[in-house]
C-alpha cells in the first residue's frame, strides 16, 4: 500500500460519492446544500431517511474524508487538536445553555456579538471566541464580521428540541465521565481494573458516588428528575437511529396476526411512538419501564397523539415478564447497558413467555473491526447493483475500513461511553451470540438498518 495510491484510491471513492449524493437531491427535487444559510435543508428533518444509494453515499463520502483528512493533515497538528477538542464540546454547551440558537433564530443577517451579549448576559469577548472556535467545526457562521447566525449545526440546539438535551444533560454527564475514564482503565488497583461490575467505573470515580447510574437502586432511580433528563436525552439519540428502524424492518409482518408489540426497557417511548405512526395495522404498544419513567413516557406519547394506542407500564425487565400472548417484545439500546451476564437473565425473562407465536427483537449496534479491506469493491459498481427499495449495506471500498471509519464514529463513541458509565458496551457479533445462547435462545436473522442499529431476530434454542 503506497500512500500515493491511497490517496488517490479514496479521492475516487469520495468523488463517486458526492456524484451520487448530488444525483439522489437533484431525484429528489431537493436543493443544494448549504452551510451558509440559517435555513435547515429538507435532509435535516429528523424524520428524513434517505434512499438506500443516498445513505451509503453518505457512509462512503464520511469514511473517505474522515481518512483524507488524517493522510492530508500534519500528524502533529491532529495531535494538537486533538488535545482542546474538549473546549468544542464545552462551547456547544455553553452555546445551548444560554439559548443561541434561539435568540439567533432564521435571521440570515446575524446579530452582532454586542447584541448576542446583551441577550445572553454572556461577556461578548469571551463568547466570540468560541463561536469563532465553533465555526471552525460547522458551527455558527460569521455573516460579516462581528455578526453571528445559525447554520444547518447550530439550528438543532435550540431551546426545546432534541439536539437541546443532548447538547446540554448528555454532554456535561459524559464531559465530567470521561475526565476520570483513563483512571478506570488504568486504575492503580488491579481489582478495580479487572471489575466489571457498573460500580466500578468512571461514573462512581466523577460523581465521588458508591451506586450505579442505572438499576432499580442507581444514580437515576434516586433522582426523578435525573430521570426525567436522562429519557429526555435517550429520546434525542434516536433520530441517529430510529427511521431506518422504523423503516428498514418488515414490522406489520412480524406483527401480523399479533397482539402487539412490547418495548421492554422502552424508555419514553419513542420507539412505539414511531413504529404506530408509520404502521396503523399493527394493533397495540407497551411500553415497559421502571416506575420513575412513566411521567416523562405518558407526557411523550400525549405529546404524539397516541395516548391509548400506545401504552406505558411498569416492568423491571430482571423479574419475570408479565406480558404471555402473541407479542413481538422488542430491546433497543437495553441490554447493551448491562454485563452478559445480566443480559442474558433478561433474555431468559422474555424466554420464559414465548411460545410459536412471539418473538423477539434486539436493536443494537453491531460492532464491527477496523480492518482495512485490500481487496475493497468499487463503489460505482456497488451503488449500481443497490436494491431500490430494501437496504443492504455496500461492501467497503477499497482502503475504507469494514466498519466504514468515520462513519461508524457514534457507533464507537457510544461504546466507550457505556464502558465508562456503566462497565457495559455494544457487542460485535460473537459477543451479542454469547449473550443470546446464555440466555438460552440463538439468533435467527440480524438485519442492517440505514443508521447505526441492527435489528436482531432471536428465537429459542
Ligand atoms: C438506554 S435507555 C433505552 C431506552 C429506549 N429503549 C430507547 O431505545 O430509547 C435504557 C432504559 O432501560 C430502563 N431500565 C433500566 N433498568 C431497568 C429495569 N431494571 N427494568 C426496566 N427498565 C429498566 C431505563 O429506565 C431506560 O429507559
Amino acid at each position: 500500500m503506497t500512500s500515493i495510491s491511497e490517496l488517490s484510491s479514496l479521492q475516487k471513492t469520495l468523488n463517486a460519492a458526492i456524484d451520487t449524493f448530488k444525483a439522489e437531491l437533484a431525484a429528489q427535487n431537493m436543493p443544494e446544500l448549504s452551510l451558509n444559510t440559517s435555513k435547515p435543508h429538507p435532509i435535516d428533518d429528523l424524520a428524513f431517511i434517505p434512499t438506500p444509494a443516498m445513505f451509503e453515499a453518505r457512509r462512503a463520502a464520511l469514511a473517505s474524508l474522515g481518512l483524507i483528512k488524517s493522510l492530508i493533515q500534519s500528524p502533529y497538528d491532529a495531535l494538537t487538536a486533538n488535545t482542546w477538542m474538549v473546549m468544542e464540546v464545552a462551547g456547544v454547551r455553553l452555546t445551548a445553555e444560554i439559548g443561541l440558537a434561539s435568540i439567533l433564530g432564521d435571521s440570515e443577517e446575524g446579530l452582532s456579538i454586542k447584541e448576542i451579549a446583551e441577550k445572553t448576559g454572556v461577556d461578548e469577548l469571551k463568547l466570540e471566541r468560541v463561536l469563532r472556535l465553533l465555526i471552525t467545526q460547522g458551527w455558527f457562521r460569521e455573516p460579516k464580521q462581528g455578526y453571528f447566525a445559525n447554520n444547518r449545526l447550530s439550528n438543532l440546539i435550540k431551546k426545546g428540541l432534541p439536539g437541546f438535551h443532548l447538547a446540554t444533560y448528555m454532554n456535561e454527564l459524559f464531559m465530567k465521565v470521561a475526565t476520570n475514564f483513563p483512571e478506570m482503565i488504568n486504575h492503580p488497583d488491579p481489582e478495580f481494573r479487572k471489575n466489571t461490575d457498573p460500580l466500578h467505573t468512571a461514573f462512581q470515580l466523577a460523581y465521588k458516588t458508591d451506586i450505579s447510574y442505572f438499576g432499580a437502586d442507581g444514580w437515576l432511580t434516586k433522582d426523578p428528575e435525573e430521570a426525567v433528563k436522562f429519557g429526555q436525552s435517550m429520546v434525542a439519540v434516536g433520530p441517529t437511529s430510529d427511521p431506518g428502524v422504523v423503516a428498514d424492518f418488515a414490522w406489520d409482518e412480524i406483527a401480523k396476526d399479533k397482539d402487539g408489540i412490547v418495548d421492554v426497557g422502552g424508555g419514553q417511548g419513542s420507539l412505539c411512538c414511531s413504529l404506530a405512526a408509520k404502521y396503523p395495522n399493527i394493533k397495540k404498544f407497551v411500553v415497559q419501564d421502571l416506575p420513575e419513567t412513566r411521567e416523562g413516557a405518558e407526557a411523550y406519547i400525549a405529546s404524539k397523539g397516541l395516548t391509548g394506542r400506545v401504552e406505558f407500564e411498569v416492568q423491571d425487565f430482571f423479574k419475570p415478564q408479565q406480558r404471555k400472548g402473541k407479542y413481538v417484545y422488542v430491546m433497543q439500546r437495553v441490554l447493551h447497558d448491562w454485563s452478559t451476564e445480566k443480559g442474558a437473565i433478561m433474555i431468559k425473562q422474555i424466554r420464559d413467555v414465548l411460545n410459536e407465536d412471539s418473538c423477539l427483537l434486539i436493536v443494537d449496534t453491531v460492532i464491527q473491526p477496523g480492518v482495512v479491506s485490500s481487496e475493497g469493491q468499487d463503489l460505482v459498481q456497488s451503488l449500481l447493483k443497490l436494491n431500490k427499495s430494501v437496504y443492504q449495506p455496500v461492501p467497503p471500498p477499497e482502503f475504507i475500513p469494514v466498519d466504514f471509519g468515520e462513519a461508524s464514529r457514534i457507533q464507537h463513541q457510544i461504546n466507550v461511553a457505556l464502558t465508562a458509565l456503566c462497565n457495559s458496551f455494544e457487542r460485535t457479533l460473537p459477543q451479542l451470540q454469547e449473550m443470546v445462547e446464555l440466555g438460552g435462545m440463538k439468533i435467527k436473522k440480524v438485519n442492517a438498518t440505514r443508521g447505526w442499529a441492527s435489528i436482531t431476530e432471536v428465537v429459542p434454542a
